[in-house]
């Protein structure tokens, strides 16, 4: 579970996110979408510990991430794909991090496996693609096997098949109990993925709801989302 409870975030005279609370539950897939500029990544950033709050909070499992033990068990993220070392292996970049966090070798090759990267895992993270980063990412999100996820655009740069892989990966994520957070720009995609959605605007709440609801009149999601976000996009063609 995830709780972000009367969040708000300045940076200088910047309002990222403005007085937000909303839960993220266990055993579903949850789509977190805005505009750019909503305060998607500014939130998760505070969940995970990266950024302080102006106010408020965010919560894993009822703690603050910085008093979670063994972190990489309780929650796994990716928010930037290419940060990584890039005169590292993949593999290397994998057991680094696991062998900080007391995981074995064996739950590297199987997660290497896992995400498609095992035919170049020796290969420098460097001359990867950005589909291939964001392979690498979700790896290292899966590290330790945590109950929750928190994906920042992780469909970003993958192929049709890639993108496929991934949906099926968080869905069957969710159906296993976790939580698992998710935010993307692809409305068709989100449709296809998401039980429940959170949509922000302008650091507030614009929507907290079941897919089902945004939809059920026959609608595109995408229909939807334009509707309740018009008065909240900061930047646009014409605006
Ligand atoms: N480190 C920072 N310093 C100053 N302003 C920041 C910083 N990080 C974010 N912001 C500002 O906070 C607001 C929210 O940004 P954020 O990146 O959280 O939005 P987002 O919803 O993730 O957007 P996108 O969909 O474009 O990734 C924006 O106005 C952004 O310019």
């Amino acid at each position: 579970m995830i709780e972000v409870r009367d969040l708000v975030k300045r940076y200088g005279s910047t309002v990222a996110v403005d007085g937000l609370s909303f839960q993220v539950r266990p055993g579903q897939v949850t789509g977190f979408l805005g505009p750019n500029g909503a305060g998607k990544s500014t939130t998760m950033r505070v969940v995970l510990g990266l950024d302080a709050p102006t106010s408020g909070e965010g919560l894993i499992g009822g703690r603050r991430y910085a008093a979670t033990r063994r972190p990489l068990h309780q929650v796994g993220a990716l928010l930037d794909a290419s940060a990584v070392h890039p005169g590292r292996s993949a593999y290397d970049h994998l057991l680094a991090l696991a062998r900080t966090n007391g995981i074995g070798p064996r739950r590297v090759a199987a997660l290497v496996e896992l995400v498609g990267l095992a035919g170049v895992a020796r290969k420098r993270a460097g001359t990867f693609s950005l589909g291939m980063k964001q392979r690498l990412g979700i790896a290292a999100a899966l590290l330790g096997d945590p109950a929750v996820l928190m994906l920042d655009e992780p469909v970003n740069g993958l192929d049709p098949e890639g993108v496929r892989w991934i949906r099926e990966l968080m869905r069957s994520l969710a159906a296993e109990g976790r939580t698992v957070l998710l935010s993307s720009h692809l409305m068709s995609e989100m449709a296809l993925t998401a039980d429940h959605l959170v949509i922000i605007g302008r650091g507030r709440l614009i929507a907290d709801c079941p897919l089902r609801d945004l939809v059920s009149d026959g609608g595109s999601l995408e229909d939807a989302y334009l509707r309740l976000t018009a008065g909240s996009v900061e930047h646009g063609a014409g605006r």
